[in-house]
């Protein structure tokens, strides 16, 4: 499962993130992968088109994708030297698949640490980018020497020292010019600038209205390296603590429309490239995780691994015209699914059953 880390200087929002969250119902499952770090969240993905299948179908179990999220602690100006929570800290971001920076914008005497959130992001991202300098330096030497000797090794010493270059003037490599082929020579490197980034902006209760022009100077310094979301976590907090009706009223009554907690998990989703394929029936109606581009037989992968190995064929169809049509059974009868092969490149939303023989 995919698994996202925030990030952020201490007092910024991250636990309260973090319990909007679980508070909404969208903990699925508490997951503790270290005793010394419990604060690892399942959140499940909100998706109508699975609810509404799931009525059509009358399923028995609902199951919704999902996303793990990490509450990985304050970090403080110097961690790259071991200050804070130092190189624990940073080890915990390494783990993690894409970054959530979360950027204080509330202003609050009470609650000590800087509340421009461009400031923020400067002292989040020099950490990040000395943390990874240091890595570079321990090995870029050695490597060196082994591609004199070793020609293959030549292109990742010049992406490493590309690295280098730009991190050296304190620009993480998300926001670098890099070409395909640099970016992925350095992914066995786990750099953490390399990572995809989610900048949230928590802006104060009193600024509901102004959450656009708060955020703007975020967004025109990221552009489109980085998604930006703007949010005032401590009330999308307590409005989580309310499910179903009570909490759109309770959102309504905030001033928080829709509420933003949705928006941003489908960012998450959506910054990694993730899609979302359907099964349907009386027993369950489940959403599956895959990566845009993914094969049939991949796709069929996410559900077992038999299912891509003895794969024959994917019987498909979209969610909204299965729907229409009211019934599995029906659509077979008319002849709406499509028969596909091994070729066939799985799309969002695609309701699918896999013929597959072990
Ligand atoms: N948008 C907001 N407006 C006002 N207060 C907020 C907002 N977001 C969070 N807070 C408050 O700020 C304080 C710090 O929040 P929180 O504990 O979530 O930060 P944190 O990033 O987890 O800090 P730490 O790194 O120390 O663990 C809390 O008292 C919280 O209620
Ligand atoms: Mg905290």
């Amino acid at each position: 499962m995919e698994r996202f880390g925030f990030v952020g200087l201490p007092n910024a929002g991250k636990s309260s993130l973090y319990n909007a969250l679980a508070g909404g119902g969208a903990l699925a499952a508490p997951y503790a992968f270290a005793t010394t770090d419990p604060n690892v969240g399942v959140a499940k993905v909100p998706d109508t088109r699975l609810e509404r299948l799931a009525e059509m179908s009358e399923s028995k179990k609902v199951v919704h994708a999902a996303v793990q999220f990490v509450d990985i602690g304050g970090l403080v100006e110097g961690a790259s030297t071991g200050e804070g929570l130092g190189n624990r800290f940073l080890a915990h971001i390494r783990e993690v698949d894409a970054i959530v920076f979360l950027l204080r914008a509330f202003p609050d005497t009470d609650v000590p640490g800087p509340d421009d959130p461009l400031e923020c992001l400067r002292v989040l991202e020099i950490e990040l980018a000395l943390a990874d300098l240091e890595t570079l330096d321990a090995q870029i030497t050695k490597k060196r020497k082994a591609a004199r000797v070793d020609k293959a090794l030549q292109a990742e010493v010049a992406a490493l020292d590309e690295a280098h270059a730009v991190l050296a003037e304190g620009t993480p490599l998300y926001r670098a010019d890099l070409s395909d082929d640099v970016r992925e020579a350095l992914r066995p490197w786990f750099l953490l600038t390399a990572k995809p980034v989610i900048a949230l902006v928590n802006v104060g209760e009193d600024d509901l209205d102004r959450i656009e022009e708060i955020t703007a100077p975020v967004r025109a310094e990221l552009g489109e390296r980085a998604e930006v979301i703007g949010m005032c976590v401590q009330l999308e907090a307590e409005a989580a603590q309310f499910t179903g009706t009570e909490r759109v009223e309770m959102l309504e009554a905030l001033g928080l429309g829709d509420g933003a907690l949705e928006r941003f998990i489908h960012s998450a989703y959506e910054i990694l490239g993730l899609r979302t394929f359907l099964t349907t029936g009386e027993k369950e109606s489940r959403a599956w995780t895959f990566r845009a581009g993914s094969t049939a037989p991949q796709a069929a992968g996410r559900i077992h691994t038999d299912f891509q190995r003895g794969f024959i064929r994917a019987e498909v169809i979209r969610w909204d015209e299965l729907l229409e049509i009211g019934s599995w059974a029906k659509a077979r009868e008319a002849g709406k699914m499509r028969l596909e092969g091994k070729e066939y490149v799985v799309q969002d939303g695609d309701v699918i059953e896999f013929r597959f023989n072990v």
